[in-house]
């Protein structure tokens, strides 16, 4: 049976582990946000396939089972291609993360284009283009997700015209003057420009998308809407007050749609009413002795800001002694792949900040920091963010950072403080939160100390307010969203 809604997304949606010579398909570890928000989109269709890239050694090609299907994780086969360790390693961990990455979020200095392969690029994502138009039915749904596979919508274009092919872009989208230093742009916006939808976090990154495209080629720009209400318009580092909701080339309506992610709030709350989150949590309370405890969770990442927040938390201990022994940070710091060069560095630093900032400070009774550089149980991480008084959260940029929003859901509203850097997409949506800047020294010290002093009754006030805004605009509001545009795409498509 042919499958309505193909996504393609680079990463398997489980971990594969080898136990006693048998495979087993577990829930996967590592701190993805995209993995478990993609999957919640098939628990509504009657087939679907998740195409993704397997890696296979000759010996393994041979008796290389393509599809899998997982049981109990809803309606969909996993469609693997089968890659070379070389071709992984060039597609992913060098061109993906080493070009294309630094440039999204706006890090040019840390670009590199000598050791790029872009041919392997292409061939990896029409890899993937075949797979998605052998897997789907005539009026499917094509949904890329991600810049690992920008180049797929043009293949699946050349494919299968009539496709409906969506697109949705979990990083942030840098500045025209910053994305054209891709000396693959052309190509790349090319393959954009052949989607029914192209879809980003929020508004600033579509409108940074319109202007890439209207730099490099003669698109016409169809109509330009205000942004949508519950995202803020101006005055905040990532706000923007309008967007170009469509675009014309070559014939193809391409719609440009920001609307950013949610999380799944429900799920969330049955995780921590199951007894056991119930035992850790009261565990992790007697752990804490009575600290105010300051939660960081994220991936090691130079673009997640941990270094500028140990150093601030670093100064806040020299700034206020009193608060010595008083609060606790934990810092959830995990590689979201093994043997990158690009974590492997930045993993050490925040090592060693760790250790010296403990090493300064730490007394009998008390380290200063707590660091997990393993991956933590999901339902864990909740029990961690419903104990917290704050979540400190302060990339230096990111898509958008579910990390904020759950820890809003773990509290239920009711009372917390969440730090927030201006330069994720979230911030956008929950001007309530601290927001802060974590290129300036002050600013991430003021905010970190109003936090610490934040009365209870403004704490609930604000976290009341966050709360109704990821409670409505959850990943149940994002799917539907995304369904009615699709219904818009002309029929001419059907
Ligand atoms: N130590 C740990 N162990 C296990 N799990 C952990 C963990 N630390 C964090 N996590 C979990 O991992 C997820 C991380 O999600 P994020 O949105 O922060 O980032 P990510 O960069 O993966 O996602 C990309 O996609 C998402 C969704 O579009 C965008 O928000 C983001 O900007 C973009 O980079 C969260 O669900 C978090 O709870
Ligand atoms: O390194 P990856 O591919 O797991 O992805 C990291 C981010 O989630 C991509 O947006």
């Amino acid at each position: 049976m042919k499958s309505s809604l193909v996504i393609l997304y680079h990463r398997e949606p489980y971990d594969e582990v080898v136990e006693n010579g048998k495979i087993y398909y577990r829930p996967q570890k590592s701190p993805n946000g995209i993995l478990p928000t993609l999957k919640s989109f098939f628990a509504g269709v009657e087939q679907g396939t998740w195409v993704a890239w397997k890696q296979v050694n000759a010996k393994q090609k041979k008796k290389f089972e393509e599809k899998v299907t997982v049981e109990g994780e809803g309606n969909y086969a996993v469609c693997r291609v089968p890659l070379t360790a070389e071709q992984v390693k060039q597609f992913y961990h060098i061109t993906s993360k080493e070009a294309f990455w630094p440039i999204l979020h706006s890090f040019p200095g840390h670009f590199t284009y000598a050791t790029s392969d872009w041919e392997n690029f292409k061939n990896v994502n029409r890899l993937f283009a075949e797979a998605a138009c052998r897997e789907a039915a005539d009026d499917a749904l094509i949904w890329v997700h991600d810049y690992n596979l920008w180049m797929a919508p043009q293949y699946i274009r050349e494919l299968k015209p009539n496709a409906r092919i969506a697109f949705f872009h979990h990083t942030p989208f840098p500045s025209v003057d910053i994305f054209n230093i891709l000396p693959w742009r052309e190509e790349i916006i090319g393959s954009l420009l052949c989607c029914d939808v192209v879809g980003f976090h929020i508004p600033r990154y579509s409108e940074n998308f319109v202007n890439v495209a209207r730099s490099l080629f003669e698109v016409e720009v169809v109509e330009t809407v205000p942004a949508a209400e519950n995202l803020t318009p101006v005055g905040i580092a990532l706000a923007e007050p309008e967007v170009t909701s469509k675009l014309k080339y070559k014939g193809q309506l391409v719609q440009v749609d920001p609307c950013p992610v949610g999380t799944n709030p429900k799920h969330i709350q049955s995780l921590l009413d199951q007894p056991e989150a119930q035992t850790r949590f009261e565990e992790m309370r007697e752990e804490l002795q009575g600290r105010k405890l300051i939660i960081a969770a994220g991936r090691v990442d130079y673009v997640k800001g941990n270094r500028e927040l140990l150093e601030a938390y670093e100064r806040l201990l020299e700034r206020q002694p009193d608060q010595h022994g008083k609060v606790q940070l934990v810092v959830t710091c995990v590689k979201a792949a093994a043997g990158m060069k690009v974590y492997k560095v930045t993993q050490s630093q925040i090592e060693q900040l760790v250790g010296k900032i403990n090493g300064r400070f730490a007394r009998l009774d008390w380290t200063p920091i707590l660091l997990f550089t393993e991956p933590v149980p999901f339902r864990d991480l909740l029990c961690y963010y419903r104990l917290a008084d704050i979540c400190w959260t302060t990339p230096l940029r990111d898509g958008l950072n579910l990390v904020a929003k759950e820890y809003v859901v773990a509290h239920k509203g009711e009372g917390g403080v969440l730090i927030l850097s201006e330069f994720v997409g979230a911030a956008v949506e929950l001007p309530e939160a601290v927001l802060t800047n974590p290129y300036s020294l002050d600013r991430m010290d003021e905010s970190i100390d109003q936090a610490l002093v934040m009365p209870e009754a403004e704490q609930k006030k604000r976290m009341a307010k966050m709360y109704k805004t990821v409670t409505h605009y959850d990943v149940q509001y994002w799917a539907d969203h995304l369904i009615n545009l699709y219904k818009e795409i002309p029929s001419a498509k059907k």
